[in-house]
Protein backbone atom coordinates (compact mmCIF):
# COMPACT_ATOMS: atom_id res chain seq x y z
CA UNK A 1 0.00 0.00 0.00
CA UNK A 2 1.29 3.51 -0.80
CA UNK A 3 1.87 5.86 2.13
CA UNK A 4 0.44 9.48 1.59
CA UNK A 5 3.66 11.99 1.36
CA UNK A 6 3.42 13.86 4.97
CA UNK A 7 2.71 17.84 4.22
CA UNK A 8 0.13 17.16 1.20
CA UNK A 9 -2.77 17.44 3.09
CA UNK A 10 -3.60 21.09 4.45
CA UNK A 11 -5.30 20.71 7.81
CA UNK A 12 -8.63 22.68 8.37
CA UNK A 13 -10.46 24.55 11.34
CA UNK A 14 -14.04 25.73 11.35
CA UNK A 15 -14.79 27.67 14.84
CA UNK A 16 -18.40 28.41 15.44
CA UNK A 17 -19.95 28.84 11.74
CA UNK A 18 -23.32 30.14 11.23
CA UNK A 19 -24.75 30.75 8.10
CA UNK A 20 -27.96 30.93 6.27
CA UNK A 21 -29.55 32.40 2.93
CA UNK A 22 -33.19 35.12 2.89
CA UNK A 23 -35.62 33.36 0.22
CA UNK A 24 -38.48 35.52 -0.21
CA UNK A 25 -37.76 38.12 2.74
CA UNK A 26 -37.61 35.44 5.51
CA UNK A 27 -34.43 34.24 6.61
CA UNK A 28 -33.46 30.56 6.73
CA UNK A 29 -30.79 29.60 9.11
CA UNK A 30 -28.70 26.16 7.49
CA UNK A 31 -25.74 25.92 9.50
CA UNK A 32 -25.44 26.44 13.27
CA UNK A 33 -22.43 26.79 15.08
CA UNK A 34 -20.10 24.29 13.39
CA UNK A 35 -17.01 23.69 15.20
CA UNK A 36 -14.37 20.99 13.50
CA UNK A 37 -11.28 20.52 12.92
CA UNK A 38 -9.50 18.37 10.63
CA UNK A 39 -5.75 16.98 10.88
CA UNK A 40 -3.61 16.83 7.28
CA UNK A 41 -4.51 14.20 5.08
CA UNK A 42 -7.39 12.89 7.40
CA UNK A 43 -10.70 11.85 4.60
CA UNK A 44 -13.99 13.14 6.50
CA UNK A 45 -17.53 12.01 5.27
CA UNK A 46 -20.19 14.06 5.83
CA UNK A 47 -23.76 12.53 6.44
CA UNK A 48 -26.74 14.29 7.21
CA UNK A 49 -30.20 14.44 6.23
CA UNK A 50 -31.41 16.28 2.89
CA UNK A 51 -31.28 19.65 2.83
CA UNK A 52 -29.58 19.74 6.37
CA UNK A 53 -26.51 22.47 5.05
CA UNK A 54 -23.52 20.32 4.01
CA UNK A 55 -23.27 21.67 0.50
CA UNK A 56 -23.02 24.70 2.00
CA UNK A 57 -20.65 23.52 4.46
CA UNK A 58 -18.37 22.89 1.39
CA UNK A 59 -19.08 25.90 -0.27
CA UNK A 60 -17.92 27.92 3.08
CA UNK A 61 -14.49 25.68 3.13
CA UNK A 62 -14.24 25.99 -0.78
CA UNK A 63 -14.43 29.86 0.02
CA UNK A 64 -17.48 30.43 -2.53
CA UNK A 65 -18.80 32.52 -0.21
CA UNK A 66 -18.08 33.67 3.12
CA UNK A 67 -20.12 32.37 6.68
CA UNK A 68 -22.10 34.75 8.38
CA UNK A 69 -20.27 34.34 11.44
CA UNK A 70 -16.99 32.06 12.69
CA UNK A 71 -13.78 31.79 11.21
CA UNK A 72 -12.51 29.01 8.97
CA UNK A 73 -8.66 28.79 8.78
CA UNK A 74 -6.80 26.61 5.96
CA UNK A 75 -3.20 25.25 7.42
CA UNK A 76 -3.99 27.98 9.78
CA UNK A 77 -4.84 31.39 7.60
CA UNK A 78 -8.01 32.29 7.34
CA UNK A 79 -10.18 31.38 4.38
CA UNK A 80 -11.43 34.58 2.63
CA UNK A 81 -12.33 32.99 -1.34
CA UNK A 82 -11.40 30.27 -3.61
CA UNK A 83 -7.41 29.20 -3.62
CA UNK A 84 -6.75 26.16 -6.19
CA UNK A 85 -5.24 24.40 -2.91
CA UNK A 86 -8.87 23.90 -1.85
CA UNK A 87 -11.01 22.08 -4.33
CA UNK A 88 -14.39 21.74 -4.79
CA UNK A 89 -15.94 18.66 -6.69
CA UNK A 90 -19.71 18.19 -7.83
CA UNK A 91 -21.65 14.96 -8.51
CA UNK A 92 -22.29 16.00 -11.68
CA UNK A 93 -18.67 15.76 -13.85
CA UNK A 94 -19.72 19.81 -15.64
CA UNK A 95 -16.88 18.62 -18.00
CA UNK A 96 -16.84 21.52 -20.84
CA UNK A 97 -18.20 18.91 -24.20
CA UNK A 98 -16.18 21.53 -26.63
CA UNK A 99 -13.08 20.20 -25.06
CA UNK A 100 -11.68 16.40 -25.35
CA UNK A 101 -10.73 14.70 -21.81
CA UNK A 102 -7.27 16.33 -22.00
CA UNK A 103 -8.26 19.40 -22.43
CA UNK A 104 -11.05 19.52 -19.86
CA UNK A 105 -7.64 17.85 -17.64
CA UNK A 106 -5.92 21.01 -18.81
CA UNK A 107 -8.27 24.22 -18.57
CA UNK A 108 -7.00 25.55 -15.07
CA UNK A 109 -3.82 25.61 -16.65
CA UNK A 110 -4.55 27.09 -19.46
CA UNK A 111 -6.20 29.83 -18.03
CA UNK A 112 -3.15 30.36 -16.18
CA UNK A 113 -0.97 29.67 -19.40
CA UNK A 114 1.04 27.11 -17.78
CA UNK A 115 0.55 23.74 -19.21
CA UNK A 116 2.04 20.99 -17.54
CA UNK A 117 2.30 18.21 -20.22
CA UNK A 118 4.13 15.13 -18.23
CA UNK A 119 1.35 16.29 -15.13
CA UNK A 120 -1.44 15.94 -17.16
CA UNK A 121 -0.39 12.41 -18.15
CA UNK A 122 0.56 11.79 -14.87
CA UNK A 123 -2.99 12.46 -13.63
CA UNK A 124 -5.13 10.94 -16.44
CA UNK A 125 -2.99 7.76 -15.94
CA UNK A 126 -3.53 8.08 -11.94
CA UNK A 127 -7.16 7.79 -13.07
CA UNK A 128 -7.01 5.42 -15.54
CA UNK A 129 -7.77 7.22 -18.26
CA UNK A 130 -5.12 6.44 -20.97
CA UNK A 131 -5.79 5.75 -24.39
CA UNK A 132 -9.03 8.05 -23.89
CA UNK A 133 -6.90 11.53 -24.08
CA UNK A 134 -8.94 12.80 -27.15
CA UNK A 135 -12.02 11.21 -26.08
CA UNK A 136 -15.32 14.14 -25.96
CA UNK A 137 -17.21 14.10 -23.37
CA UNK A 138 -19.83 12.69 -24.66
CA UNK A 139 -18.02 9.67 -25.92
CA UNK A 140 -17.41 8.42 -22.11
CA UNK A 141 -19.62 6.79 -19.80
CA UNK A 142 -20.93 8.36 -16.07
CA UNK A 143 -17.65 6.40 -14.24
CA UNK A 144 -15.27 7.82 -17.19
CA UNK A 145 -16.56 11.31 -16.83
CA UNK A 146 -16.25 11.30 -12.43
CA UNK A 147 -12.42 9.55 -13.63
CA UNK A 148 -11.81 13.18 -15.92
CA UNK A 149 -13.44 15.54 -13.11
CA UNK A 150 -11.10 14.17 -10.51
CA UNK A 151 -8.07 14.28 -13.01
CA UNK A 152 -9.27 18.12 -13.97
CA UNK A 153 -9.42 18.44 -9.82
CA UNK A 154 -6.44 16.52 -8.84
CA UNK A 155 -4.32 18.50 -11.89
CA UNK A 156 -2.87 20.97 -9.53
CA UNK A 157 -1.93 18.84 -7.00
CA UNK A 158 -4.82 20.47 -4.50
CA UNK A 159 -3.98 19.90 -0.18
CA UNK A 160 -7.71 19.86 0.30
CA UNK A 161 -10.50 17.78 -2.14
CA UNK A 162 -13.82 18.67 -1.41
CA UNK A 163 -16.61 16.55 -2.82
CA UNK A 164 -20.39 16.89 -3.04
CA UNK A 165 -21.49 13.84 -3.11
CA UNK A 166 -19.15 12.86 -5.88
CA UNK A 167 -20.13 9.45 -6.88
CA UNK A 168 -23.97 9.64 -6.13
CA UNK A 169 -25.42 9.45 -10.15
CA UNK A 170 -23.48 6.52 -10.73
CA UNK A 171 -24.65 3.00 -10.94
CA UNK A 172 -24.07 0.59 -7.73
CA UNK A 173 -21.35 -1.19 -9.58
CA UNK A 174 -19.55 1.87 -11.22
CA UNK A 175 -19.92 3.04 -8.15
CA UNK A 176 -17.89 0.47 -6.17
CA UNK A 177 -15.00 0.63 -8.57
CA UNK A 178 -14.98 4.58 -7.85
CA UNK A 179 -15.31 3.90 -4.22
CA UNK A 180 -11.88 2.08 -4.53
CA UNK A 181 -10.15 4.37 -7.03
CA UNK A 182 -10.80 7.52 -4.93
CA UNK A 183 -9.28 5.21 -1.90
CA UNK A 184 -6.59 4.25 -4.13
CA UNK A 185 -5.87 8.31 -5.57
CA UNK A 186 -6.41 9.21 -1.61
CA UNK A 187 -3.35 7.26 -0.46
CA UNK A 188 -1.33 8.00 -3.32
CA UNK A 189 -1.57 11.99 -3.41
CA UNK A 190 -1.88 12.37 0.60
CA UNK A 191 -4.45 15.42 0.10
CA UNK A 192 -7.30 16.12 3.44
CA UNK A 193 -10.95 14.94 2.23
CA UNK A 194 -14.29 15.75 2.88
CA UNK A 195 -16.49 13.94 1.41
CA UNK A 196 -20.52 14.43 1.42
CA UNK A 197 -22.39 10.87 0.99
CA UNK A 198 -25.59 10.20 2.07
CA UNK A 199 -24.59 6.42 1.65
CA UNK A 200 -23.35 5.13 4.81
CA UNK A 201 -21.18 2.30 3.69
CA UNK A 202 -19.68 4.65 1.48
CA UNK A 203 -19.09 6.76 4.04
CA UNK A 204 -17.56 3.74 6.13
CA UNK A 205 -15.32 2.21 2.85
CA UNK A 206 -13.74 5.31 2.54
CA UNK A 207 -13.38 7.69 5.77
CA UNK A 208 -10.96 7.80 8.66
CA UNK A 209 -13.48 9.76 10.21
CA UNK A 210 -17.43 10.34 10.15
CA UNK A 211 -19.30 13.15 10.83
CA UNK A 212 -22.82 13.10 11.19
CA UNK A 213 -25.25 16.19 11.17
CA UNK A 214 -28.50 17.27 12.74
CA UNK A 215 -31.53 18.22 10.14
CA UNK A 216 -31.21 22.10 9.20
CA UNK A 217 -29.47 24.15 10.27
CA UNK A 218 -26.77 21.84 10.51
CA UNK A 219 -24.75 21.19 13.71
CA UNK A 220 -23.09 18.53 14.43
CA UNK A 221 -24.41 15.37 16.18
CA UNK A 222 -21.51 12.88 16.56
CA UNK A 223 -17.80 12.94 15.20
CA UNK A 224 -16.78 9.16 14.96
CA UNK A 225 -13.01 7.82 14.32
CA UNK A 226 -13.11 5.13 12.29
CA UNK A 227 -9.99 3.08 13.30
CA UNK A 228 -10.53 0.31 10.77
CA UNK A 229 -7.96 -0.63 8.75
CA UNK A 230 -8.64 -0.13 4.92
CA UNK A 231 -9.60 -2.24 2.83
CA UNK A 232 -12.72 -2.47 5.06
CA UNK A 233 -15.79 -5.21 4.18
CA UNK A 234 -19.09 -4.74 4.57
CA UNK A 235 -19.75 -8.17 6.39
CA UNK A 236 -16.77 -7.00 9.33
CA UNK A 237 -18.79 -7.08 12.62
CA UNK A 238 -17.23 -3.85 13.94
CA UNK A 239 -18.22 -2.53 10.05
CA UNK A 240 -21.73 -3.37 10.73
CA UNK A 241 -22.09 -1.72 14.42
CA UNK A 242 -20.38 0.82 13.17
CA UNK A 243 -23.30 1.37 10.57
CA UNK A 244 -25.77 0.68 13.25
CA UNK A 245 -24.78 3.49 15.49
CA UNK A 246 -24.45 6.08 12.24
CA UNK A 247 -28.06 5.19 10.81
CA UNK A 248 -29.51 5.26 14.61
CA UNK A 249 -28.00 8.24 15.03
CA UNK A 250 -29.70 9.49 11.87
CA UNK A 251 -32.68 8.52 13.40
CA UNK A 252 -32.98 5.57 11.19
CA UNK A 253 -33.43 1.86 11.80
CA UNK A 254 -30.90 -0.75 10.56
CA UNK A 255 -33.15 -3.84 8.27
CA UNK A 256 -30.34 -5.98 7.85
N1 LIG B 1 -27.64 29.94 -2.69
C1 LIG B 1 -28.68 29.69 -1.88
N2 LIG B 1 -29.66 30.60 -1.70
C2 LIG B 1 -30.69 30.35 -0.88
N3 LIG B 1 -30.84 29.22 -0.19
C3 LIG B 1 -29.91 28.29 -0.32
C4 LIG B 1 -28.78 28.46 -1.17
N4 LIG B 1 -28.01 27.35 -1.09
C5 LIG B 1 -28.63 26.52 -0.23
N5 LIG B 1 -29.77 27.08 0.22
C6 LIG B 1 -30.69 26.48 1.19
O1 LIG B 1 -29.91 25.97 2.24
C7 LIG B 1 -30.43 24.74 2.71
C8 LIG B 1 -29.35 23.69 2.74
O2 LIG B 1 -28.95 23.40 1.40
P1 LIG B 1 -27.70 22.48 1.10
O3 LIG B 1 -27.63 22.33 -0.39
O4 LIG B 1 -26.51 22.99 1.81
O5 LIG B 1 -28.17 21.12 1.79
P2 LIG B 1 -27.61 19.64 1.63
O6 LIG B 1 -27.53 19.08 3.00
O7 LIG B 1 -26.36 19.62 0.83
O8 LIG B 1 -28.80 18.98 0.82
P3 LIG B 1 -28.87 17.63 -0.08
O9 LIG B 1 -28.43 16.52 0.81
O10 LIG B 1 -30.33 17.52 -0.42
O11 LIG B 1 -28.00 17.83 -1.27
C9 LIG B 1 -31.62 24.41 1.82
O12 LIG B 1 -32.78 24.77 2.52
C10 LIG B 1 -31.47 25.30 0.61
O13 LIG B 1 -32.70 25.74 0.12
Amino acid sequence: MVTPSPGNGLALSLSGIRHGYTIGGDFTAVVSGVTLNVAAGEFVALLGPSGCGKSTLLRLVAGLEPPHDGEILADGLPVHGPDPDRILMFQDPTLYPWRNVRQNVALSQDISGKRDNAAIDQVLSLVGLNGFERAWPHQLSGGMAQRAALARALINRPKLLLLDEPLGKLDALTRLTMQTELHRLWKERGFTAIMVTHDVEEALFLATRIVTLSTRPARILSDIQVDLPFHRHRDDPQVLQLRRDILTQLGHRDDW
